[in-house]
């Protein structure tokens, strides 16, 4: 049989093709990895949690383990994540048994952010540098985590002043999910534009595209490439799957996907590069939240212990049926 093409080398004009890994997928998916991505991202390695436990101790063991991983197959390296309200250690929000206050919290900011970078700089093209502030909710702007109540909405520039500082030549991103529905779209244009009328070195947004075989509309995520593309910055995708549920979809019965979901998921997946190959002069790069479906978060969310099946590489590592009809320029 006629050899498939690499995916990275087929969009190598358009934009970079990426995948989040962590210790055991890096070996599980590593052929998988070497043929068809030229980015990678730690999934859970480089998180707040992960890396900076106590206030005086740093664990950069498997961090750097990913970096040189990255490093030995020449694959250029995203960071995820400096500033969430997730994962995140409970320390840097506690002072004597109470919550820490504004100019301590910004001075353990400015250290984390400073020991991170600082330690990764020039090994990394790409930082998700503030993940997930904005709320879902419709009638709020910004999620009410700890950052927020402490510092209130200063946090945000200043973790992307700080971050810049420490490395002046990554592409700084906000990043965050349900990116493609009006609202939040609307929110994240807003917060984008609040930052860049300040100067604030934000130099891209990162659309999450948790999506599933039935939404977002192809017309929503349009909309929002569009929107965010006319603030002039950098548009990635940075953590792709394609859920084979709905989100409110509790089903447990499925021990792998019906015919018809895998038909839907085919094309859902063809209509998507459509659109990425449509606005590549503006994105940078799509990266999958995982690599073959043996592995993917969504095995545990929404519902914990159900399998799902959400990438182009199945359980055995072997690329489905779509991933030819992709590089067909279908
Ligand atoms: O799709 C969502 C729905 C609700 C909350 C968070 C998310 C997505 N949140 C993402 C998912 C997995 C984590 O590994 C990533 O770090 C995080 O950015």
């Amino acid at each position: 049989t006629k050899q498939l093409t690499s995916l990275y080398q087929h969009f190598e004009k358009d934009f970079k093709m990426g995948a989040a890994i962590n210790q055991r997928t890096m070996y599980s998916s590593e052929e998988v990895i070497k043929k068809h991505f030229n980015s990678l991202t730690a999934e859970n390695e480089m998180k707040f949690e992960s890396v900076h436990p106590n206030e005086n101790e740093y664990t950069f063991e498997i961090s750097d383990k990913i970096v040189a991983f990255a490093e030995k197959h020449q694959k250029a390296m995203r960071g995820h994540t400096l500033i969430w309200h997730n994962q995140t250690s409970d320390w840097i929000f506690e002072q004597s048994g109470r919550l820490v206050d504004p100019e301590t919290l910004l001075k353990r900011m400015k250290d984390h952010i400073d020991t991170v970078v600082g330690r990764y700089k020039g090994k990394i093209y790409s930082w998700d540098v503030v993940n997930e502030v904005i709320a879902d909710e419709a009638d709020k702007f910004y999620r009410d985590s700890k950052w927020f109540q402490v510092l209130g909405e200063s946090f945000i520039e200043k973790a992307f002043e700080y971050t810049h500082l420490a490395d002046p030549n990554a592409t700084l991103l906000y990043n965050d999910y349900n990116e493609s529905n009006p609202g939040k779209r609307d929110k994240i244009y807003q917060l984008i534009r609040q930052l860049k009328d300040k100067g604030v070195p934000v130099h891209g947004v990162g659309m999450q595209a948790h999506w599933n075989i039935y939404d977002p509309s192809l017309d929503n995520i349009r909309k929002a490439i569009e929107k965010y593309a006319s603030l002039g910055i950098e548009v990635q995708i940075t953590e792709m799957d394609v859920s084979m549920f709905a989100f409110d979809d509790k089903r447990t019965d499925l021990t792998e996907p019906t015919e018809e979901m895998k038909a839907l998921q085919m094309e859902r997946y063809l209509q998507f590069f459509e659109v990425f190959k449509e606005y590549k002069k503006h994105i940078g790069a799509v990266t999958f939240w995982g690599v073959a479906d043996d592995y993917t978060w969504l095995n545990d969310f929404p519902v914990k212990g159900r399998k799902n099946w959400p990438f182009l590489f199945d359980e055995n590592q072997q690329p489905k049926e779509v991933l030819k009809k992709i590089m067909s320029n279908r």
